[in-house]
């Protein structure tokens, strides 16, 4: 019989489960994609609109490209949002909340899932009016890093079905595709497995705000 060492018998007593997280694992199990109300509360998604806002008023956004970081291609008719990546040693108040709920999410899921998350990056995101993203897999770049997706949404108020920009997630049920529409509501995150889930985002009638973000394996 194997006996367990003092840090296994530590690591037992020092774990607790938690509903929240339990809930996501078991969509993500199920549907490969879970679908995360107040993630972040109201005054969380104010404070990071407020952050988002400040720095694409100060022109720091690019126009995000297709391809990974050192192979960019600006490509407007597959992508016309606008984008800056967050530089977690640089984290102001805002991002530092961001940053902490992520990594506590990151620690439970390296605790329970064996998912073997090493490193992250996230961007902010404002599609202004008339801009889309088509439909694609997030590993198009041959980038088996990225395991999850995540989306964060910082909208002003909820958003309604004349604002489009739906998040469309593809999936397949008994050989029949799905195609699952979710509304950007201020708060909601969503996460996906990124080498599975093909998604696109509808256009958008008025600009839409968010965070997204990959958890990989190294
Ligand atoms: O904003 C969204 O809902 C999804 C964004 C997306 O698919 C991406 O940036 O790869
Ligand atoms: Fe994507």
């Amino acid at each position: 019989m194997k006996t367990k060492t003092d840090l296994e018998l530590f690591e037992q007593l020092d774990f607790k489960e938690n509903p929240f997280y339990e809930n996501i694992i078991t969509n993500l199990v199920e549907n490969h994609y879970s679908i995360v109300d107040n993630f972040f509360n109201a005054e969380e998604v104010a404070m990071l609109r407020r952050a988002l806002k400040l720095k694409f008023d100060e022109s720091q956004f690019k126009k995000a490209a297709i391809g990974n970081r050192t192979n960019e291609i600006v490509a407007k008719s597959i992508r016309g949002d606008f984008i800056l990546w967050l530089n977690e040693a640089e984290a102001g108040e805002a991002e530092n909340l961001f940053f902490n709920k992520i990594n506590s999410l990151i620690a439970y899921l390296n605790k329970t899932c064996f998912l073997g998350i090493l490193t992250k990056e996230f961007h902010y995101a404002l599609y202004p009016e008339g801009t889309f993203y088509q439909r694609h897999l997030d590993t198009f770049q041959n980038d088996g890093r990225r395991k999850l997706s995540l989306v964060c949404y910082l909208n002003e108020e909820d958003w309604k079905p004349e604002n489009g920009g739906e998040l469309v997630i593809y999936s397949e049920e008994n050989g029949e595709e799905v195609a699952k529409a979710i509304y950007p509501m201020p708060g909601r995150v969503v996460i996906f497995e990124s080498q599975l889930m093909e998604h696109e985002v509808k256009p958008v009638k008025t600009a839409r705000l968010s965070i997204t973000g990959w958890l990989k394996t190294r």
